[in-house]
Formats: structure tokens, C-alpha cells, sequence
């Protein structure tokens, strides 16, 4: 018996952050939208106990240091299941980018063993577990669009919005997260209120309001790492994209796209500077139980 489910990347349609917490990460406030780009899953029922990994990326480590691993390894943990699983992990999804790979891997594990293993949990049960794997493993259970307080992984699912065209610029090299969190801690300043504002815009459903209220406290951080991407970024807002920013920590940019010609032109003139994806924003992921075997 096997599951495939597709693993949808996040973007940060916000990104504020409130302060420093006693754990020492940041207290946090973040409008998080999935993408259609998504890497998929495959898991095969073992009745052995055993887990095994296997993956298509030459960066990425495929052993028990791999989210996807630790999630399969905790849920067999915790549940107590005697069962195990093969998983094949297929990645589209660019690497140390800002969009959730790896949470997203281990949350698409979750999902799928949470059928095959027949372990019934709920949405917010695995949430609770995919917290103690990263910050961005919940909202990566849900999917769609939703607000994301505490460190990141209390999550309100918000009303979806419709979908929308994007165009993602993948730079060659990535970022760690916990450095450009820790450069913030030292240097960083918070644009408050962003969230408020983009949760009213979110409500029009009207993705130029949601384009006018686009913000990410960590974007400073990361491009004044990147001279390169700053430039890239401001030439697109001077030729007229309403909507661009660094997704969460980054190097990741992401414009949303309302015409083709807009669409042709900026793609020209990124890839030069990197890998560029075309993809779409994404709808809310189907209810525990509900996914396709
Ligand atoms: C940048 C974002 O991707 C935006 O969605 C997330 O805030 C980060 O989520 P993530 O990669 O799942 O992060 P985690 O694996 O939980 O944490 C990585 C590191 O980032 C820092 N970190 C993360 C989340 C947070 N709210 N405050 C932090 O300071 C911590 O140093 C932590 O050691
Ligand atoms: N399944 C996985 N897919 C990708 N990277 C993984 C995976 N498991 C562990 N990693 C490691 O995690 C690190 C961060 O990669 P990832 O692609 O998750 O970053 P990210 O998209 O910036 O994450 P986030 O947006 O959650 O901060 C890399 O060093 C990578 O080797």
C-alpha cells in the first residue's frame, strides 16, 4: 500500500516581528500564502517498523538528518505504531530559498503516514507534533493562506484568497535562517502593524490590496547581504510591479504577475540572476483523511 501527495512551498505575504521570547526566538506575526510549486511525496507501508529515505537533490543530506526522516521518526514515536515506510521525496522546490522546503517534506511525511499508518489524528494534533520538527512545519499542514503567531507555528487558517500568477527568483546561493534572525536581533528593525493591515487586505480579496500592504521584516537583513538582489528588486517596483518582496528569510523574491507582457519582461531580466519559477498561489490542503491514496 502506498500514498502521493503533493508538498506545496509557503511564501510570507508578511513578516513581523514582535520581539525576542525567553526560548530565544522571535515572537512573531506572519500572513503565510502556499504555492502550487510543491515537491511530491511518496510513502510505502513497511510492516517491518523501518524507515527509509530517498531523494532526487545532490545538496540536500537524505539520513536521519533529513526533516522528512525526523518527521516519520517522531509520528512513529509518539503514536507508538509498530508500522514503518518507504519515502521517496521528489524536490522542485529550491533549497535553503525561504520557502519551506524541508518543513514542508517533513509536513507532507505527517500527512501521508498519518493515512497509511490508519492513525486518524487531527489537523491540529499534527500541527502540535510538526512544531517540535520547525516553526513552518504547522501552517505547512494547512496550506492556503493563514496567520501564523507565536514562533510561527499557532495558525489561523484565513478565508483563501483567489488564486494569482508569481514569478520567483531563485538567486545561486541560499541563506540560514538562524543567521539572518540573529543579524535581526542585532540590527534589525520592525515595520509594526503590516499584519493588521494585510489581515484587512486579505478580507477585500483583492490581490492589489494585498500587493499595496506586502512587507517582510527580515528583507532588510537579507538584502543588504544580496546588493545584487536589493537592485533586482528595486528595478522591478520602478518598472511598475505592484508586488514584490523576499520571501521569509530568503534569497528568495517573488512579484505577482498581472499581465503577460509584465510576466515575459521580468523573467527576461531575471534570469540572469538566477532561477527563475513560474507558478501560482495555492488553495487549502484536503483534511486528514480526505488525501488521495
Ligand atoms: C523565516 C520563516 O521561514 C518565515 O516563515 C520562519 O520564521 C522560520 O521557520 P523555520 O525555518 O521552520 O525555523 P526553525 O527551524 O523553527 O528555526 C530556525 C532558526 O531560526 C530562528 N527563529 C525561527 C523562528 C522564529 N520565530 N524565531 C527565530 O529566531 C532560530 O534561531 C531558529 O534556531
Ligand atoms: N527535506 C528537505 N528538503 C530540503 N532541505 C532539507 C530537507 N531536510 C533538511 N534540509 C536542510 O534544511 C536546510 C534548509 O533548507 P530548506 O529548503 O528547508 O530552507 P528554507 O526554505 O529556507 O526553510 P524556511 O523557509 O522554513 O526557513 C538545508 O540546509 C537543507 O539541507
Amino acid at each position: 500500500m502506498e500514498i502521493t501527495l503533493l508538498a506545496p512551498a509557503k511564501i510570507n505575504l508578511t513578516l513581523e516581528i514582535k520581539g525576542r521570547r525567553p526560548d530565544g526566538y522571535h515572537e512573531v506575526a506572519m500572513v503565510m500564502q502556499s504555492l502550487e510549486l510543491a515537491d511530491t511525496i511518496t510513502c510505502r507501508l513497511r510492516s517491518d517498523g523501518k524507515i527509509f529515505l530517498e531523494g532526487n537533490h545532490p545538496e540536500v543530506a537524505w539520513n536521519e538528518t533529513n526533516l522528512a526522516w525526523r518527521a516519520a521518526w517522531l509520528l512513529q514515536e509518539v503514536s507508538g505504531v509498530k508500522l514503518g515506510a518507504e519515502i521517496l521525496v521528489e524536490k522542485r522546490i529550491p533549497v535553503a530559498a525561504g520557502l519551506a522546503g524541508g518543513s514542508t517534506d517533513a509536513a507532507g511525511v505527517l500527512r501521508a503516514l498519518n493515512q497509511l499508518w490508519n492513525l486518524n489524528w487531527s489537523r491540529e494534533k499534527l500541527a502540535e507534533l510538526g512544531a517540535r520538527l520547525g516553526s513552518d512545519v504547522p501552517f505547512c499542514l494547512y496550506g492556503g493562506t493563514a496567520l501564523a503567531t507565536g514562533r510561527g507555528e499557532q495558525i489561523q487558517p484565513l478565508p483563501a484568497l483567489p488564486q494569482h500568477s508569481l514569478l520567483l527568483l531563485k538567486p545561486p546561493y541560499g541563506v540560514s535562517t538562524a543567521e539572518i534572525y540573529g543579524l535581526y536581533a542585532r540590527m534589525g528593525r520592525s515595520q509594526q502593524g503590516q499584519t493588521e493591515r494585510m489581515l484587512a487586505a486579505v478580507r477585500t480579496g483583492n490581490w492589489q490590496e494585498v500587493a499595496r500592504h506586502l512587507a517582510n521584516d527580515l528583507e532588510q537583513i537579507t538584502l543588504a547581504l544580496a546588493p545584487d538582489l536589493k537592485e533586482l528588486k528595486e528595478a522591478a517596483c520602478r518598472a511598475g510591479c505592484p508586488g514584490v518582496l523576499m520571501s521569509g528569510s530568503g534569497p528568495t523574491l517573488f512579484a505577482l504577475i498581472n499581465d503577460e507582457a509584465q510576466d515575459q519582461e521580468l523573467a527576461q531580466r531575471w534570469q540572469e540572476a538566477g532561477q527563475v519559477i513560474r507558478t501560482k498561489t495555492g488553495l487549502p490542503l484536503p483534511l486528514p483523511g480526505e488525501e488521495q491514496m
